[in-house]
């Protein structure tokens, strides 16, 4: 037992606002968290909720040396905090989806000789042919999907391929954006990681595989054959393949630890380092998925999930690799005015408190009384539309709402479209149905509220704010054990279960 409590597993998440950390034991407790929110924590580089937005308002990046610091900051918060990584068994992590980084020519022999005295971003702040770089809010390669489209026979031919169509966050378009405005930028690239395979190269010292779930948002890998897909990197940029290396498994191990990680924090020599993913398959990991649940996240972006056996790529939404299990996949659909939306309608119409936003939730029916808004701040991705549309209880369109009616009308609005959309992809909502909540947002009772009563089954949420997190730290002790054909639910049987928030309202039936 005492070898239990005194392994430890890390799981850490590089999302769009912060970085954080999970640690558990050997018993899948939590053991210790932290984070560095990148607005607040490292000023000096000004971000806005992590990111640059341009004066063209569809290019959106973050800088790369802001992460890097972030880590600095994270392991010293760590260490200060007296946490001990000597018995840190693995290591794993997650990014948010889709953004790239661009490692320069040289690169690889840097990180292969960190010298443990100095920081990271001390060591690696020139290390990178693209100081900012395009993240997933980024929406300025409509022309690039054309061509990427067209290039391989249209829209549901691609979708057939990669699991989705073109869309302008994906990382190939990125890519392809910097090969035709930065050709230099990109002729002087050695290595293009997601944020996700970026992450695990600081840990493994060298440069990491992309895991074959993160890989699946780039519009270049097939998701049936787990490999590059010649059209797709043909269409997209010259020497890809060389640029990308080889993606791999997400329960691959990648490594060890770096001799800097052991110097200077204490890493035992033998701490493995596991594939790192993107940060919505590391959350169906935090919250246990089972097929038939379906999936909430709620942080910057909001986003639904369903585990899926038979995928059937469309039009609308992605199909992922899965996460934990190499023969299913994932279903997600994504929406950018989450998070953000709900926070501008909080500070224009409850003063921005998050109190006073429940309370006026709390204070208007379920349903309305009739009125409905759509809040597209930014320009969507499904659908692809912007602007603010509210309608009455007769159906005709008006300019204003009260606030407290405002306030439903987008909470209500950002979940009916979520339950439309989870319908269209074939889920189907039946007694029986668990929605599994996370996200920053699914600390908020009243949100979930609607959620419960929107989709009129209960909502459960994991104790640990950040499943991504979690997801990964059950990654890592999944993947010590999955070689000798140990499946990840039982790698993490023993795990606490999500708790029940909220069941729907008594009139939710009648509504549905
Ligand atoms: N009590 C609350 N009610 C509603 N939303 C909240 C609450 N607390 C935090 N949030 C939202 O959570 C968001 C951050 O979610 P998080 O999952 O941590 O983001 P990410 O992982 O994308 O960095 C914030 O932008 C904020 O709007
Ligand atoms: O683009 C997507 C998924 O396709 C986003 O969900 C990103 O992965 C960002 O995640 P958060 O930081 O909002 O969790």
């Amino acid at each position: 037992m005492a070898a239990q409590t005194d392994s430890c597993y890390l799981g850490f998440d590089f999302s769009t606002q912060q970085l954080k950390v999970v640690a558990i034991d050997g018993n899948l407790q939590v053991t210790h968290q932290n984070n560095v929110q990148f607005d607040s924590d490292l000023p000096e580089f000004r971000t806005q909720g992590g990111v640059h937005i341009h004066e063209d308002r569809l290019t959106v990046t973050s800088p790369v040396c802001m992460w890097l610091k972030a880590l600095d900051l994270i392991l010293e918060k760590m260490k200060n905090a007296g946490f001990d990584f000597s018995h840190v068994k693995a290591v794993s992590g997650s990014g948010q989806q889709h953004g790239s980084v661009y490692w320069k020519k040289g690169a690889r022999r840097a990180l292969q000789h960190l010298d443990p005295g100095r920081d990271l971003h001390s060591l690696l702040q020139d290390s990178f042919a693209v100081q900012d770089g395009p993240v997933w809010m980024d929406s300025s390669t409509a022309k690039q999907c054309q061509y990427l489209e067209s290039a391989v026979g249209g829209a549901q031919q691609l979708a057939d391929i990669t699991g989705s169509r073109a869309y302008e966050r994906f990382t190939g378009n990125q890519i392809a954006k910097i090969h035709q405005f930065q050709p230099d930028k990109y002729n002087e690239t050695e290595r293009i990681s997601l944020v996700s395979s970026f992450a695990a190269s600081l840990f493994l010292g060298d440069y990491a595989a992309i895991d074959y779930s993160d890989g699946s948002g780039m519009n270049l890998m097939d998701i049936f054959t787990k490999q590059w897909s010649e059209p797709c990197l043909k269409a997209t940029a010259p020497q890809l393949a060389e640029k990308l290396s080889d993606p791999a498994s997400s329960t691959a191990a990648l490594g060890f630890v770096s001799h800097y990680f052991v110097k200077r924090f204490g890493f035992p020599e033998d701490c493995k380092v596991i594939a790192f993913t993107g940060d919505n398959p590391g959350s169906l990991a935090g919250m246990r998925l089972q097929e038939g649940d379906i999936a909430v996240s709620l942080g910057t972006s909001d986003t639904v999930f369903l585990w899926i056996k038979e995928p059937r790529p469309t039009v609308e939404g992605h199909i992922f690799c899965n996460p934990v299990d190499n023969l299913s996949y994932m279903a997600l659909i994504c929406y950018k005015n989450g998070s953000l939306t709900r926070e501008r309608i909080r500070n224009e119409c409850a003063g921005g408190s998050w109190e006073g936003f429940s309370r006026a939730l709390r204070s208007v029916p379920m349903g309305n009384n009739g009125n409905i808004g759509i809040y597209f701040d930014a320009m969507e991705i499904t659908p692809p539309a912007v602007g603010i549309h509210r309608f009455d209880q007769h159906n005709r369109r008006v300019d204003t709402f009260t606030q407290e009616v405002e306030i439903r009308a987008l909470v209500e609005g950002q979940f009916l479209a979520k339950r439309v959309h989870a319908q269209k992809l074939g889920y189907k909502i039946i007694p029986g149905t668990r929605v599994l909540a996370t996200g920053g947002a699914s600390s908020n009772k009243d949100i979930l509220q609607v959620l419960s009563d929107i989709f009129n089954a209960p909502v459960y949420t994991i104790d640990v704010a950040n499943s991504a997190c979690l997801g990964c730290a059950y990654r890592a002790v999944h993947a010590l054990v999955a070689e000798m054909g140990v499946s990840f639910s039982e790698a993490v049987r023993k795990a606490p279960g999500a708790q029940l928030a909220v069941t729907p309202s008594p009139e939710a039936e009648e509504e549905t």
